[in-house]
């Protein structure tokens, strides 16, 4: 997978996401059917290809996928995850070219625990989200759930930290994001990683 995310056609997309969503629910992150996946096919107009909704995450074919607009909505028939339209908004708003959505019970547990946000320094681990692993304290902000998806857009938009590419919605989630499929399925593990160490120090 390279950073040239463009160059994929739809099925192409779906199936790198179909084979990164294999990985994340092998590790638990996607039970039952939970989470999502997109990743950016172009930018001008903004296209997504997106996770169908509703499958088990773990049992995706590169047909699971559906190209979506800005909006998050299908361009071309498809029910897409009932959370694109966050993914859209998330891809507009950082220029991330892919993002993640796990149900992890680490991010739902630290988010109960720390509802303004969660805070980290002093960790070697920090470097693999762009950070120095020493001097710095970095935040992962929490926001409120809703299931509207425009008012959680907008919770993200006003809580996200440019230095942290990830927030935890409280009592829901965890939202990822990256370059390309690659880069932000590295940025949810060490965010992860992270959120589990916390966990496991409380
Ligand atoms: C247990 S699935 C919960 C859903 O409401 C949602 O949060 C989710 O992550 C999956 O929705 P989907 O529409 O399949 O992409
Ligand atoms: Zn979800």
């Amino acid at each position: 997978m390279t950073a040239d995310i463009s160059a994929l056609d739809l099925e192409e997309a779906g199936a790198v996401l179909a084979a990164e969503s294999a990985r994340f629910a092998s590790f638990g992150w996607m039970r039952g059917t939970s989470g999502n996946l997109s990743v950016v096919l172009s930018r001008d107009p903004l296209r997504l290809a997106v996770t169908a909704s509703g499958h088990d995450k773990g049992e995706l074919t590169p047909a699971d996928v559906v190209l979506v607009d800005g909006g998050g909505a299908a361009v071309n028939g498809g029910k897409p995850s009932a959370e694109a339209e966050l993914h859209a908004r998330v891809a507009a708003l950082t220029g991330a070219g892919a993002v993640v959505h796990v149900h992890t019970v680490a991010s739902v547990a630290m988010g109960r625990r720390e509802p303004g946000g969660i805070v980290f320094s002093d960790l070697e681990m920090l470097k693999g989200v762009g950070q120095p692993a020493h001097g710095v304290e970095v935040t992962l902000p929490v926001i409120a759930n809703s299931q509207d998806m425009k008012v959680l857009g907008d919770r993200l938009e006003a809580a996200r930290d440019p230095r942290m590419p990830a927030v935890v919605v409280a009592g829901h989630g965890l939202y990822v994001w990256g370059a390309d499929p690659r880069q932000a399925r590295h940025h949810t593990e060490v965010v992860e990683w992270l959120l589990e160490l916390e966990l496991s120090q409380r």
